[in-house]
């Protein structure tokens, strides 16, 4: 595989806490990958490293062959790297429209077909009905989608998306993963930080598994045991045999 993206050994942390022990992780174009593991398993802090968002070293972390460890996120979103961040994070005050137009207005170039504001509307057409409603009148569902819109607006070639199901009821979490494979089929690759682990599976095609910080495991997602996962997600000691 050659990779988009990839981590080598990297570490990171808060001050003196280290979250992460040396993680090795890839991620080829077009690919989608799921992150696994329990609360505090250090996803997010992956995440984070690899939009720059953290100081890591230069050779920790490369895009298309090429060292990036460390650069600052807003030139990061310009090499083709995005964040669905947890939480949402949108503009309120601003209407649907007007938080993908500020998405738009910072976005590179589209390469290719590119993404724009009527393509989002396409993927998620709620969107197009809603689009003079306040960010803060939706749902929470309604508002995942516009977090993801504002990201594809960047025109990712790495969309990372962190526990982008969190708080959602079933049918809207299986509507907003319904749009992973449209978007994937751009040629954009996905990360996932899921905390559903089954969910995870379906929706990628290679998991990682954290623990403390370290990967524990790392396979085809269609082919782990669930023993592999339960193992390597609540440590060897807690195994469910
Ligand atoms: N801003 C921060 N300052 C200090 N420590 C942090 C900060 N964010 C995370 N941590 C710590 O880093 C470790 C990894 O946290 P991280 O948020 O990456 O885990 P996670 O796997 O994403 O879990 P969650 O599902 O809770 O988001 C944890 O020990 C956590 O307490």
């Amino acid at each position: 595989m050659s990779a988009l993206l990839s981590t080598h050994g990297l570490v990171a942390g808060y001050g003196d806490m280290r979250a992460l022990h040396g993680i090795d992780f890839e991620i080829a174009a077009g690919e989608t990958v799921a992150l696994i593991g329990a609360n505090g398993a250090g996803k997010s802090t992956l995440l984070r490293s690899i939009l720059g968002l953290l100081p890591v070293a230069k050779e920790m972390v490369r895009l298309d062959g090429t060292e990036v460890g460390g650069t600052p996120p807003h030139r990061m979103v310009r090499k083709g790297v995005a964040i669905v961040p947890e939480g949402r994070r949108l503009f309120s005050g601003m209407t649907v429209e007007e938080n993908l137009r500020v998405a738009a207005e910072n976005a590179a170039e589209p390469r290719g077909e590119g993404w724009s504001i009527r393509r989002v509307y396409d993927l998620f057409p709620i969107l197009r009905e809603k689009r003079a409603a306040f960010s803060e009148d939706l749902s929470g569902g309604q508002q995942q989608m516009v977090s993801i819109g504002r990201a594809l607006l960047a025109q990712p070639r790495l969309l990372l998306c962190d526990e982008i199901s969190l708080g959602l009821a079933p049918r809207v979490v299986r509507e907003i993963y319904a749009a992973l494979p449209e978007i994937s089929r751009s040629g954009t690759a996905i990360v996932v930080v899921e905390q559903d682990v089954g969910l995870a599976q379906r929706a990628s095609s290679r998991l990682y598994c954290l623990l403390e910080g370290r990967v524990t495991l790392e396979g085809r997602s269609a082919e782990v045991p669930r023993e592999a996962i339960s193992a390597a997600y609540f440590g060897a000691k807690n195994a469910v045999a």
